[in-house]
């Protein structure tokens, strides 16, 4: 059986307002030619995250994701939860829908619904998903794809689908990460409401140095300098969180002023810098709070790969980092709207 090609892109926008310009189209067409697909198998959902699929429409808990707090993303203003209509406005194939109602049929009958996708030249389809078992079975029928793209549920379905197979063991994990000796930190560019309130609990256990986004963005060197200074003077200590975080109006003033990509870009970039600062002040324990934020900071470190380990919470794991220039390193990866309130100790105990 050859293992499929599993790809979860991060959606983007660019600053053109009212195009629907992310990169989850793009890199979809690029990978299905590269791949020599017919039909991707898209799969946006993660129940045990309460992200669920219905006739293509993403719900973030109880509302549709336009509803939710992700409207106001920094980066990615959702202002459309039907995903059959989003990537078919970002790619140049034509978009197609599993049912639940398929989908709860089993792979086979995913996997027929996929062949008559293929047949009338859809490019790919979104599959809905509101109970793991939806997953398990999508999981199953992406088997036999070259290409399925998806949020980390595609993951669970892919995994437990081998397991069936015979292909692969299950692993038991322990619930302790490889133990690394050195300081600790957390970095936050998450601007979700999940993170906002992460920050406010961090505060009343751990030092917290909230940066100036206006200050950042206008000036990032001295910004940053002034954060490493800060953070030599306390890392002795015991862990620290370094945040530019901010509510929606205040992101929203600083994108009128500065330009929603530029802003957010300069912002990401600097907190890139901040935890190669860190590394070098010897930080080898590192929480990121943010998925933009921490695909410039994996990209700062040069980070080649990654072993998971324990799960902190609902899709964050502890990661080892593998092949790293500055050796042995844990990481936490944090999605901004995932895990809960005491998500940075939490994350720090289990990588103690
Ligand atoms: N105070 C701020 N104002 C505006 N944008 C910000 C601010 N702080 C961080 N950002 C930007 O917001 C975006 C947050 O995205 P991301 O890191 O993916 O978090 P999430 O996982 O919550 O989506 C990043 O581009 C980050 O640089
Ligand atoms: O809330 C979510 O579903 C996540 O925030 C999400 O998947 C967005 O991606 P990111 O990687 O955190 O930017």
């Amino acid at each position: 059986m050859r293992m499929p090609t599993i790809f979860r892109p991060r959606p983007r926008r660019n600053h053109i307002v009212g195009t629907d310009a992310g990169n989850i189209g793009p890199v979809l067409d690029a990978l299905r030619a590269d791949a020599l697909e017919t039909s991707v198998l898209v799969t946006p959902a993660f129940p045990e995250t309460d992200r669920t699929v219905y006739k293509g429409n993403l719900f973030v808990g109880a509302v549709p994701l336009n509803e939710s707090s992700l409207r106001d993303h920094p980066l990615n203003p959702m202002r459309d939860a039907n995903l059959v209509r989003v990537l078919a406005r970002q790619s140049t194939g034509t978009v197609g829908l599993v049912e639940l109602a398929t989908v709860a049929q089993g792979a086979d009958a995913i996997r027929t619904r996929l062949e008559q996708l293929s047949a009338s030249g859809t490019g790919a389809a979104v599959a809905d998903a509101v109970f793991e078992s939806d997953l398990e079975a999508i999981g199953t029928a992406a088997l036999v794809q070259r290409l399925s793209v998806g949020a980390s549920g595609l993951g669970l379905g892919l995994a437990r689908g081998l397991i069936a197979a015979g292909a692969a063991r299950r692993y038991e994990r322990s619930t302790q990460a490889q133990r690394i000796s050195g300081p600790a930190a957390c970095l936050a560019g998450s601007c979700s409401t999940a993170t906002l309130k992460q920050i406010a609990k961090a505060e009343q256990t751990m030092p917290v140095l909230r940066l100036d986004p206006e200050k950042l963005v206008s000036d990032p060197l001295e910004t940053v300098e002034r954060a490493l200074t800060w953070a030599t003077e306390h890392l002795a200590k015991g862990p620290i969180l370094i945040a530019s975080s901010a509510p929606p109006d205040e992101v929203s003033r600083l994108q009128e002023r500065h330009g929603r990509g530029a802003a957010g870009h300069t912002i990401e970039r600097a907190l890139a810098t901040i935890a190669a600062g860190l590394v070098e002040l010897g930080v080898r324990r590192l929480v990121v709070a943010g998925g933009e934020t921490s695909g410039a900071v994996v990209d700062r470190l040069a980070i080649p790969a990654f072993e998971l380990g324990p799960e902190i919470a609902a899709g964050v794991p502890v990661l080892r980092a593998l092949g790293s220039q500055d050796g042995e390193m844990v990481l936490a990866l944090k999605s901004g709207n995932f895990g809960g309130k005491g998500f940075f100790a939490d994350a720090l105990a289990i990588m103690a």
